[in-house]
Order: C-alpha cells, then structure tokens, then sequence
C-alpha cells in the first residue's frame, strides 16, 4: 500500500502539462499556424495547467489529410483485422484506466470515482464495437430468373468528432469506437475546456496498431471547429454540446450535404409515483442530477414527485443530498469535485438567485463551497442544490442549467405528469419510478425523449443506443443502432441473364 510516486505526481494542485496536445500522423504534435493560446484550468485549484494554440486551417488541412491517408488502409482490412486492434486498445485503457481517470480528473473536476466508471465505460464502448466490426454484413436478395442483389456496409471517409468538456475521454470514445469499427477515419476536435486525456486517447489507439493517421486531435473552439465542419475532405461530423452550436453545425453540414450526428442538451422529466420504491426513487433522483457536479446533458432536473409522498421524499432528497461529500476531486471519499470554470460557476449561481427571485425555495445547497484546504481556495466549488416550490414557467425548469440543481414539481395524475413532462422543446431523457409494470411502460411510451430509464437513471449500458429527440437532436450513439450513423449502405444489383433493353 502507501503512495506510490505516480500519485504524488498526481496530486492535485502539482501538475503541470508540457507535452503537445494535438496528435496528427501517430504523433504529437505543435500546430503548424497555431494562433490564439487557450489557458486550461484545473477546475479543482483553479490553477493554470497549459496553454493550448488553437489549430488553424493549414493544421486542420494536415490532420483531415493524414486521416484521409490512413483510411486508405483502414477501410480495406477485414472487421476481425479492425476488431483486433480496437480490442487491444480496450485492454490498453483498461491497463491504464487509473492514470486516465486521474488526468481526466485533474482536467474536467470530477471526482475520481467518477472518472474512472467513464473510463470504464470508454473501453467497454471500444470492446462492444470490436465485436461489432467483426459481423459488420450486408444482405443477400434473391431476384427473377436467378439475378440477385447484395448490400454493403461502406465506411463514409475522414469522420470529425466535436465534443463537450463533460466527459472528454468518454465522449471521444463513443464517437471513435461506432466510427472506427466501420472503417472510418476519425479527426477529433474536444473542448478547449478539456483538451488533454483525449490526446492520450490517440496514443493508445497507435500503441494498439491502427495505421498512423487514423485518429488524429486538434485543439481549438469555435473556429477551428467550423474549418473541420467546413472541410471539404470530411464526410461526416458527429457532435456532442449545447443546442445553439448544434444548429450552427448543421448548417455547415447542410452545404456539404453531410451527414451529422447531434447530442445535444437537456431539461429531462424524473417522474416519482407514490407506489414507487421510496428508497430506490430517492438514489435515483440523485443520480439523475448530481453526477460529474450535475454537468450531465440526459439528467433528470425537473423531478416530478406524486403530491402524496411529496414531503417524505422531498425530506429524504435533501437529507442524502447534504450528506454529498464535496472537496478534493482525487480524494477517493469525494463524491462532488469542482465545476468546469469560473464563468459556468457564476452561470449556475446566477440560475439559483433568479429562481428564488421567481419564487422557488433552496431547500439545500446552491451556495459556494470553499474547501478547508488552501489549495482548493480557488476552485469552482458549490453545495449541491434542491429547489422546491417550483412551478413549470420557472427559468430554473425550463432551462438547462448544467450544474447541480434539481427542481422538484409535485403532480396529482398521470395524465397531467405527461403533459407537462412533455412540454419542452428538449426530449434527451425521462425517467419513471413505479412499482407498477403497466404504468412503467404506459408512461415511458409516451415520453417524447429518446433515452428512457424506468425504476433507475443515468446509466449507460454500451449495449443500448443513446440520444434525442427534438432540440436535444439526433442520430443515436452506442448500440447496434451507431453503425448505420458511421457508415452507408451499397446496393449491387447483379444480372444472371440477357439485357432486355427497351430501345
Ligand atoms: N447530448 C449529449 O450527449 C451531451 C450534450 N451536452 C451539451 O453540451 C453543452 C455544454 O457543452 P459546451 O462545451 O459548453 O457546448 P458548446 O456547444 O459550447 O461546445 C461544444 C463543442 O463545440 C465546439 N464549438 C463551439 N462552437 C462551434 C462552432 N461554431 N463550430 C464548430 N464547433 C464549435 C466547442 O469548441 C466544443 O468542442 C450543454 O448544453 C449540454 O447539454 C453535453 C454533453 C453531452
Ligand atoms: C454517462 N452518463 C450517462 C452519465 C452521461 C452521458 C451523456 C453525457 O455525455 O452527458
């Protein structure tokens, strides 16, 4: 036991990034025309980890041509070849799943329990697309007089990948794993927010054997963002962050008739019956909203409790939800790092202030927390927040807030619940707590949400397909359901007998 010098090393307020940050031909890389300098924080410290310059056209040009490169080898070698080689990434990161956490940790602020269940789930995402790859098939399809069809399961080309600064590791395996396992090519663009544990992502996959080129990262915002969506060398673009960019994007895509993936935001409806299991609704609800500091697009913020258990659970929500441990984020006890930055802390606060302007209660929480140790002084840090006496035209229950603050709305029928659980221009997720089966599948069916739990939350089996319905977006990421959103289908119609030509 004892600390070994890798933890010392990674501490929190002692890290320091030297290495490049963009990866391009199996390598790391400076930007050729890097420009402007993005300083990356340690949420937990507040403390500058890096520098990072933003790639320009010409670095993005190099890296969506390198991926072209290695697509030429990639696409061509069988699904079990692709599937051997994603497997051993998956082991590779599951070897080194303890050092990832503890960067993504460092990078994003979540606590390192945390951190390493998304690194689990990243190399399960690459294990179940390997066994995919493998049984990638078309079809057969018998025609008159002994002619016959065949379909193709194609890979698109260079694939861009965009993400949020959430789940940075785990988001860029969800795109990459689907990607690469139908033979594409993959440049990935993170969050400035969050730019380093994905680079290490692109190590791996080269220690593992794809061909140089294959995955590649950029560093940038916006505007490196829009020269990859604009390239006119990318075939599609797979994107996770907040609606207004996600329009933004598909406006590129729509002039280069690409195809897009969009995993957008969320105000998600948790609805508590009273015959659900009381304690099993309470660990739910908390679930649905207090992960990763409560920065979690599918969580369930507008909980919906039947008016007859109202006070009970509400009592029981807020009980649990000061016990949360907030501090250190690499503390294994910690269960509540830092938010992201300064700027989403102050969002988040100004969130809680204008709701109880509006009328709605802090049962709990929503003030800053300032940790006893004086290396976590400057950290983005708050008390995790209940709100009650909501009502549905409340800011603070029609918008997302990204943080941790859950709404509890009390409901008399089921009829009613659905309306008003429905009426959002979101539809990400939706959860339903009940003891009775026929009500649980009544009411999930008419959820308008693409991702629905019933009598748990927020977890993400790799088996199942995940996404949004209306302004929460489209197209489905994990799941067989991925494949069809990272490849395209070739018919061949074949003739066994005479051309009977019409002329
Ligand atoms: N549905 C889902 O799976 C998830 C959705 N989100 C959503 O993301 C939001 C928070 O993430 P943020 O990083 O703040 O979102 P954001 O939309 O500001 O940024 C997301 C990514 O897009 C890039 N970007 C920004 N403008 C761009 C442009 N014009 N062209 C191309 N790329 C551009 C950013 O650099 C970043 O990498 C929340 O609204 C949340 O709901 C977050 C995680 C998961
Ligand atoms: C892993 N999970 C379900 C808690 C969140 C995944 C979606 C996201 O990236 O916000």
């Amino acid at each position: 036991g004892g600390v070994t010098r890798r933890d010392c090393a990674s501490a929190t307020g002692t890290v320091t990034v030297q290495q490049p940050l963009n990866y391009r031909a199996g390598a790391r890389v400076q930007p050729t025309d890097g420009g402007q300098l993005e300083e990356v924080f340690e949420p937990a410290t507040g403390r500058v980890l890096c520098k990072v310059p933003c790639s320009g056209e010409k670095e993005v040009d190099l890296a969506v041509q390198s991926a072209k490169a290695a697509f030429k080898i990639w696409s061509q070698m069988s699904g079990m070849e692709r599937c051997r080689v994603m497997l051993e990434a998956a082991r590779i990161i599951r070897e080194q799943r303890d050092e990832i956490a503890t960067m993504e940790t460092i990078n994003n602020g979540k606590s390192i329990f945390e951190a390493r269940v998304d690194i689990d789930i990243s190399w399960q995402c690459l294990e179940y697309y390997a066994g995919l790859a493998g049984s990638l098939a078309g079809e057969h399809i018998q025609l008159p007089g002994g002619s016959f069809g065949y379909t193709r399961r194609e890979p698109l080309g260079v694939c861009v990948g965009i993400g949020a600064w959430n789940y940075p590791f785990q988001i860029a395996c969800w795109k990459s794993g689907p990607a690469l396992a139908c033979g594409n090519a993959m440049v990935f663009k993170p969050s400035p927010f969050t730019p380093i544990s994905v680079v290490r992502l692109a190590e791996i996959f080269t220690e593992a054997g794809v061909p140089k080129g294959l995955f590649n990262v950029v560093q940038g915002g916006a505007a490196t963002g829009q020269l990859l969506c604009q390239h006119p060398d990318v075939a599609k673009i797979s994107f996770t962050g907040s609606v207004p960019t996600g329009m933004k994007i598909m406006e590129m895509a729509a002039k280069g008739i690409k195809p897009v993936t969009l995993e957008l935001g969320g105000k998600s409806p948790l609805i508590i019956f009273s015959d659900a299991d009381l304690e099993n609704a309470v660990k739910g609800a908390l679930m649905a909203n207090f992960l990763t500091q409560g920065e979690v697009c599918c969580n369930g913020t507008r909980v919906f409790v039947e008016r007859k258990i109202l006070d009970t659970f509400t009592k029981e929500v807020v009980k649990r939800t000061q016990k949360i441990k907030i501090g250190d984020p690499l503390l294994e006890d910690t269960r509540m790092g830092a938010l992201i930055n300064r700027p989403h802390l102050n969002r988040v606060q100004g969130f809680i202030k204008q709701a109880k302007e509006q009328g709605a209660e802090v049962l709990c929480g929503g003030d800053l927390y300032v940790p006893d140790d004086p290396k976590l002084k400057n950290g983005y840090y708050m008390r995790p927040c209940v709100l009650g006496n909501c009502k549905d035209d409340m800011t603070c229950v029609k918008e997302e807030i990204f943080g941790p603050v859950m709404a509890i709305l009390p409901f008399d029928t089921e009829e009613e619940v659905l309306e008003r659980a429905n009426a959002t221009k979101f539809g990400l997720a939706g959860g339903v707590f009940t003891r009775d089966i026929q009500k649980a599948h009544r009411v999930v069916a008419a959820l308008k949400a693409g991702m629905c739990f019933i009598n748990n939350y927020n977890v993400s089996p790799v088996e199942l397909p995940f996404g949004g319905y209306k302004f929460s977006g489209f197209g489905r990421e994990n799941g067989r359901a991925a494949i069809e959103y990272y490849s395209q289908l070739k018919t061949v119609c074949v003739e066994m007998g005479d051309v009977e030509s019409v002329f």
